[in-house]
């Protein structure tokens, strides 16, 4: 079995006299920032001024512009989108790297594919929390935490290792387990994980079966019940006690239907084209679309985008939810950051 470290193999004493700044305030920065704070780390908060400056100033975090936050950290991490990170870097970073300052990412998107090359005296790792921003910052206050992969792209000091344990302890992770990892392991097992399997393989099969029901004449709220909303409970069995804990719980006539009916649904074709995915992942073809998608202003993207956002699965559950105050919505603030954006 990998090694994996949990918060009493780790001294943080390494980054307790270290200033970290964190680049942006969006799912994963507020999470950090306010986790490290609070674990008793000395945070300063980089920003534009706009909506994530203001709500920063709110949760009482120091912020700074992004180059002055920049210029007084020792620790530097970046959690800003993949896709704006290395025209940030230039202009308000790069020139206030010290020597022996750590450089640090929660996503080795843009060290891996080059589009971020750091200098030479600087320490550059990876802190990657294997889960949602908002799930770090909820799962801390809880008392629990959020995996988190570490990776040591470059060790200048001789303690990069140390102090990026230090800080996977701060935010959290050490209370659900530390693994270690490559620049190329995080970033190819990530992103096919989000596109295969977590986001556009769970949204998919989620629209798939809802479409196959309300087509086949059965009532919308039906469908998004069946297909949606129970997916959380049954997806909670599977996280607390696997495949086998989640059978427990289901009828026997469903693990039948599991047993059966799964696999013609996800079979060897699906199999081969997420092979597919992962190969474009690993030459590095996915990437390249996705920047030059960014560079062309996002046209694709906003297009599915707004249709996915009209998809009557949506229209229903946003009915069905309002009448589910214990069902809270908690994040569209991202979404709605990002859209500005495109604006
Ligand atoms: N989302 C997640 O849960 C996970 C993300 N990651 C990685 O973490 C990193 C951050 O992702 P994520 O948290 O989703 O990012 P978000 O999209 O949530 O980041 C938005 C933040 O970036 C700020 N921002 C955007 N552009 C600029 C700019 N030009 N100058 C200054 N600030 C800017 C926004 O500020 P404003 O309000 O001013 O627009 C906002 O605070 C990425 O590398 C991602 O791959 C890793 C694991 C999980
Ligand atoms: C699953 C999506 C993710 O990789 C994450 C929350 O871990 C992301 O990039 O947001
Ligand atoms: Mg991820
Ligand atoms: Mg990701």
């Amino acid at each position: 079995m990998a090694k994996v470290v949990y918060n009493q193999d780790i001294n943080e004493a390494v980054l307790k006299d270290k200033k970290i700044a964190i680049i942006g305030y969006g799912s994963q920065g507020h999470a950090h920032a306010l986790n490290l704070k609070e674990s008793g780390f000395d945070v300063v908060v980089g920003l534009r001024k706009g909506k994530s400056w203001d709500q920063a100033v709110e949760d009482g975090v120091d912020v700074k512009s992004v180059a002055e936050a920049a210029k007084e950290a020792d620790v530097i991490m970046i959690l800003l989108p993949d896709e704006y990170q290395p025209k940030v870097y230039n202009e308000s970073i790069k020139d206030h790297l010290e020597e022996g300052n750590a450089l640090v990412f929660a996503h080795g998107f843009n060290v891996h594919f080059n589009q971020i090359q750091p200098p030479e005296n600087v320490d550059v790792f990876l802190v990657a929390p294997k889960g949602p921003g908002h799930l770090v910052r909820r799962t801390f206050e809880e008392g629990a935490g959020v995996p988190a992969l570490y990776g040591i792209y470059q060790d200048y000091t001789g303690k990069a290792k140390d102090i990026a344990l230090a800080y996977a302890k701060g935010v959290g992770a050490g209370r659900a387990g530390i693994l270690q990892t490559t620049f190329q392991e995080e970033t190819e097992t990530d992103l096919f994980g989000e596109q295969a399997v977590l986001c556009g393989g769970a949204t998919s099969l989620v629209k798939a079966g809802f479409e196959t029901l309300v087509e086949a004449g059965y009532q919308p709220e039906v469908a998004y019940f069946e297909c949606l909303h129970e997916l959380k409970l049954i997806v909670d069995l599977l996280y607390e006690g696997g495949l086998e804990n989640m059978r427990y719980s289901i009828s026997d006539t469903a693990q039948w239907g599991d047993f059966v009916s799964g696999p013609r649904v996800i079979d060897a074709g699906t199999k081969a084209r997420m092979k597919d995915v992962l190969t474009d992942i690993q030459t590095g073809k996915f990437a390249k679309e996705w920047l030059l998608e960014n560079q062309a202003n996002r046209p694709q993207f906003t297009a599915i985008n707004n249709a996915e956002n009209n998809h009557l699965i949506e229209k229903v559950g946003k009915e069905l939810r309002d009448l589910m105050p214990f069902v809270k919505q908690r994040k569209m603030a991202k979404k709605e950051v990002a859209s500005n954006d495109n604006n």
